[in-house]
């Protein structure tokens, strides 16, 4: 087997099938349970320096952590309280029962509460008695920590089965990062979230989470063409191109042109407007290294039109808002895999029904999206999930004050400038979203787009 890949993300059939793999080449249900409670038990030690602890356990694997994190903390000194609403069913879990020493009781308050209810085996919404159960014992301690995943949470959907769940300072997920500790809504109630590795290797064609990006200074000989010709297509509402416009030109492009047709006072001299009707000599410029369209573009027929005639050109494209609403199967050639897709959410709904697809989900529709178009399908929003011929790919948090505006068409302008310098739509995308992330994390709360575009030298420095 390959190393161990702390980065892959993985559904819950593809963890069984690992923890087969590793019971094939020596290990127990019994040791991998009893490596899993040692590293989620130093999680809660530290998190509870010394405090009273209680520990809900389930009747599943998930409940036999619970038990070897009892027994280990109270190895320890601590003061542990087990509630076992069930009985142990698996054979490591009634292992792990009986090693340790104490009797369950029915309820307990305290500082720390650690929910080994369900994990990757969650089946169906809890009841309504063990939802109180998990309620009113998170609601009666300081802090609660969700071992592997919070319970009521599906682990390869994110979605939440019931309502009102708790929120978790700390989520100490167990062997590899399941689908659920980045997508919402599930992520945005697990508090910190830390991987404790047990030896699992690396999975093929697993979902991962994006890497850092390594971004690099123009070289000695470069120069404007070489960084990166951007071209945007304008519309009906200048504003949001000019937007995108700046953010290409802020996140390494070396030239930006608008093409629109008249002026705007907004517009800094340095990016080129070009105001002939016909956008044919643009299009056709060899040096073109991108094009964007979408942002202001407009509705009308004119801007069908445009998206048309782009979808023409041989240059790579990024699609972002309008474009997305307009564009038809029938647009499309044989060039999609060289484009990029950022719809959000209202906006991939409708590219799913111009499509024709009915999936579950934003993973399910930006998958079947990408497989029916070929293009690069960035699904934005409160979570991010990039599809696209090299996989899938998860992204940490970004801010909630992105929540604005106007930072789509940022988004977008950053993408095309990544393309434009030389990146595929794949890799683009990755890097957009983490100089986004990181302009975002500079402008701190409140932030307006321009204030967004403001930070993106600074967001670009932080991964040079
Ligand atoms: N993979 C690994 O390498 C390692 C995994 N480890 C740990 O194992 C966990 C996975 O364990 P697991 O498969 O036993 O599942 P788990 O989440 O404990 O629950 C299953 C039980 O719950 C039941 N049940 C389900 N839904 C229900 C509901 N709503 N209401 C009531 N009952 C419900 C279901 O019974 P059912 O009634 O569906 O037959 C079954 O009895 C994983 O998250 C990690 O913590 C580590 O220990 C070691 C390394
Ligand atoms: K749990």
């Amino acid at each position: 087997m390959k190393a161990a890949a702390p980065q892959q993300i993985l559904t819950a059939d593809q963890m069984r099938a690992s923890e087969q793999r590793l019971i094939d080449q020596g290990e127990t249900v019994e040791s991998l349970m009893e490596r899993a409670g040692a590293g989620a038990a130093d999680w809660v030690w530290r998190l509870s320096a010394g405090r009273p602890v209680t520990v809900l356990c389930g009747s599943g694997n998930n409940g036999g952590d619970g038990y070897v994190i009892a027994r280990l903390l109270e190895q320890r000194g601590v003061a542990v309280s087990v509630v076992a609403p069930m009985g142990p069913k698996t054979d490591a879990a009634v292992t792990a029962r009986k090693r340790w020493a104490g009797t369950p009781v029915d309820f307990a308050s305290g500082e720390v509460f650690v929910d080994c209810l369900f994990g990757t085996g969650l089946a169906r919404p809890l009841s309504d008695d063990l939802l109180a159960k998990l309620t009113q014992l998170s609601d009666a301690h300081a802090l609660s920590v969700a071992i592997d995943l919070p319970s009521g949470v599906d682990s390869d959907t994110g979605e939440c089965l019931n309502d009102e769940l708790p929120h978790y300072a700390l989520t100490v997920a167990l062997g590899a990062w399941k689908r659920a500790h980045w997508l919402m809504p599930a992520c945005a109630a697990m508090g910190s979230r830390h991987l404790f590795d047990i030896g699992v290797g690396a999975v093929e064609n697993a979902v991962q989470l994006t890497q850092r990006p390594c971004l690099s200074a123009p070289a000695r000989d470069a120069h404007k063409y070489s960084r990166g010709l951007v071209t945007i297509i304008g519309g009906e509402m200048p504003g949001a191109a000019i937007l995108a416009a700046k953010a290409a030109q802020h996140a390494g492009a070396g030239y930006v042109k608008l093409l629109a047709p008249h002026s705007h006072p907004d517009l800094p001299a340095d990016i080129v407007l070009d105001e002939n009707e016909d956008m044919s000599p643009a299009l056709d410029d060899k040096r073109l290294g991108a094009l964007l369209i979408g942002p202001g573009l407009g509705r009308s027929e004119k801007a069908r039109q445009k998206l048309r005639q782009a979808l023409a050109s041989s240059a790579p494209l990024v699609l972002d808002a309008d474009a997305l609403t307009l564009l038809s199967p029938d647009m499309l050639g044989d060039g999609a895999a060289a484009h990029l897709a950022t719809p959000h959410e209202g906006e991939l709904a409708s590219l799913c029904e111009a499509f024709g697809i009915s999936a579950n989900g934003k993973l399910e529709e930006a998958r079947a999206l990408h497989e029916a178009t070929g293009l690069t399908v960035l699904a934005k929003g409160s979570d991010n999930i990039l599809v696209g011929s090299s996989g899938i790919r998860f992204f940490p948090p970004t801010s909630p004050w992105l929540s604005t505006a106007g930072t789509g068409d940022v988004l977008a302008g950053i993408a095309a400038s990544r393309v434009a310098s030389g990146c595929t739509p794949f890799l683009a995308a990755q890097q957009a979203v983490q100089i986004h992330a990181e302009a975002a994390r500079i402008a701190g709360p409140v932030f307006s787009a321009s204030d967004l575009v403001d930070a993106l030298p600074r967001a670009y420095a932080a991964f040079l």
